[in-house]
């Protein structure tokens, strides 16, 4: 694609080039990764979390970059070839990104909020396929599309693979898509070249204390959906039941959206009441002076919240309210959400759940314990090279509301993993440490008697234990899998 043509394709004020360069050359691609760099791509050099893209300039020029485009400040020499400067690269990146890529699902709809995001992005990628669209959702647990089921690795992709996976989708005859919006994605900009139909916001808790420096610049990131990213008068679908929902309800309003909120405080999805069953729930929904009773073939009250996040964001874009509230009744679980995976011989379950943040910890505990009539018994670690304070967070929680607590590895990355698990046991005393993933989950699922019920947290989906820089293959399932088969043999 022709730089020049690329440039005036931007909003204003995106990007400053030096009058003199000439632009009128095709760029092949975009990259802020200097170890990818191809013949006449264009540079990206950013600064990051770890080190800074301009010292990279010189190994994007000698494998071919055509031209760089860094932040208005930034020192580099470059032998001549042109730089474009920009005040804020990263937006500029998201921007020609979505430029360069073209076409997008003609409905995008992106999901903030501490917990819920990846369910909510399935839920509604459901619903839309059950009232007959072409949906796709992509986010922790990957891409699903028609034909397309792929693993995934960022919560929220970065530009360049973000929009070459919407321009694929959309040639591929996607028309709605449901993506994840990660504190740390709204941060870098990686949506700001969506264009965004509907945005909707779960809840917020304590997560990534190691990124953000407070709670409320954790809410300002994840608000960047609603008072900079949604266009204005777009729908905003928000939870009314967190604590943060009116501060999110305010934002929104303040940046002109459609503002519709949802749950028990809901103006325009209602919940009036909810019968819990071990596997499924019964909800009474309110809309617009009509009343639906849903039956939601999942455990957890939190899935409920998330159900009716996702129906919303669903009608909001022209999905039928029949439609939507018959499609709840359909719904299955994102991967290791809440996953019964087995049970024993007597009928004692064993659950994986992803919950690695306290209050997810504490709503997966608060939702097994009316189904739970012997003991809760919970499996789990936190992850290394992650926010540090919410470890003896877990630790206590897991012990107030579990009966059994056994601490274990998760991820352990670069840390000493002795040192993670001890900052848990800290505040979890009476916890069994079994350093040793699958030999924590066999010794749990060897103790469970009838009416006992397990969970093993944090991990859900994954299908690695990252130690060090290397992932070596693990999955929760397998573990429960194996150790069930053997309890009962
Ligand atoms: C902390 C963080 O978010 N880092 C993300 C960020 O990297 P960064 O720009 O800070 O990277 P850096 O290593 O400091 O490097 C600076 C620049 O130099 C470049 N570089 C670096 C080395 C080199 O040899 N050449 C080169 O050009 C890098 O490509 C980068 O552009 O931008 C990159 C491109 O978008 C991301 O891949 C990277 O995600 C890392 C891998 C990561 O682990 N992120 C996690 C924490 C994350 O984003 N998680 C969220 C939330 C999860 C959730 O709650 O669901 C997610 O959305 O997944
Ligand atoms: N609405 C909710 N409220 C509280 N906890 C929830 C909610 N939804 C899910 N959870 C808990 O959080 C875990 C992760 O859920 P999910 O993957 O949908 O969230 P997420 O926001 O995508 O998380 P991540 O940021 O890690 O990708 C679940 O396994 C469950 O323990
Ligand atoms: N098992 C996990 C969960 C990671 C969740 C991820 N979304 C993040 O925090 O970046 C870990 O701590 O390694
Ligand atoms: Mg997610």
């Amino acid at each position: 694609m022709n730089l020049s043509a690329l440039i005036s394709a931007l909003p204003p004020g995106t990007l400053s080039a030096p009058s003199s360069a000439n632009l009128d050359f095709s760029v092949t691609g975009l990259t802020a990764d200097s170890r990818v760099v191809e013949p006449s791509n264009l540079f990206f050099a950013l600064a990051g979390v770890k080190t800074d893209g301009a010292r990279f300039v010189q190994e994007a020029i000698s494998k071919g970059a055509a031209a760089i485009v860094a932040a208005s400040g930034a020192g580099i020499s470059t032998d001549g070839v042109a730089v474009l400067r920009s005040d804020d690269p990263r937006l500029a990146l998201a921007r020609m990104a979505a430029a360069f890529f073209g076409p997008q699902p003609r409905v995008m709809a992106a999901v903030t909020g501490t917990a819920g995001k990846t369910s909510v992005a399935s839920f509604l990628r459901q619903i839309w396929a059950h009232a007959g669209e072409k949906a796709a959702m992509l986010g922790t647990t990957g891409v699903v599309a028609p034909g397309r089921s792929e693993y995934g690795s960022l919560t929220t992709p970065d530009p360049v693979a973000l929009h070459r996976l919407l321009a694929e989708l959309a040639s591929e005859g996607v028309t709605h898509a449901a993506m994840e919006a990660s504190s740390h994605g709204l941060d870098q900009r990686r949506l700001d070249g969506v264009m965004l139909s509907v945005a909707g916001f779960t809840n917020l808790g304590r997560d990534h204390m190691d990124y953000h420096p407070t709670m409320e610049d954790y809410m300002a990131a994840k608000m960047r959906l609603f008072d900079t990213l949604l266009p204005k008068g777009a729908p905003a679908v928000i939870f009314a039941d967190d604590p943060w929902s009116e501060q999110a309800v305010e934002v929104a309003e303040r940046a002109g959206a459609r503002v519709l909120t949802v749950g028990r405080k809901g103006g325009f999805l209602s919940l009036k009441r909810v019968e819990h069953l071990r596997h499924k729930q019964i909800a009474e929904v309110h809309l617009d002076g009509r009343i639906f009773e849903i039956h939601v073939p999942l455990a957890g009250d939190f899935q409920i919240s998330n159900a009716l996040v996702a129906a919303g964001m669903a009608i909001a874009t022209g999905t039928g309210a029949d439609q939507a509230m018959a499609a709840l009744e359909h719904l299955t679980g994102a991967s290791g959400r809440l996953e019964l995976v087995g049970s024993t011989g007597d009928g004692a379950p064993a659950y994986v759940d992803y919950a690695h943040k306290p209050e997810a910890m504490e709503n997966v505990l608060d939702a097994v314990r009316p189904f739970t009539t012997g003991r809760i018994i919970m499996v789990f670690g936190c992850g290394g090279d992650r926010d540090r304070g919410k470890r003896p967070i877990m630790g206590s929680i897991a012990t107030k509301l579990a009966d059994v607590v056994i601490v274990t590895d998760d991820n352990p990355r670069t840390e000493d993993p002795a040192e993670i698990r001890s900052e848990i046991l800290v505040a979890a005393p009476g916890a069994t440490e079994i350093a040793d993933r699958a030999e924590a989950i066999r010794t749990a699922v060897e103790m469970l008697e009838a009416g006992d019920t397990l969970i093993v947290a944090g991990k859900g989906h994954e299908q690695g234990q990252t130690v060090g820089d290397t992932v070596l293959h693990f999955s929760d399932h397998e573990e429960i899998r194996a150790a069930l088969k053997g309890v009962s043999a």
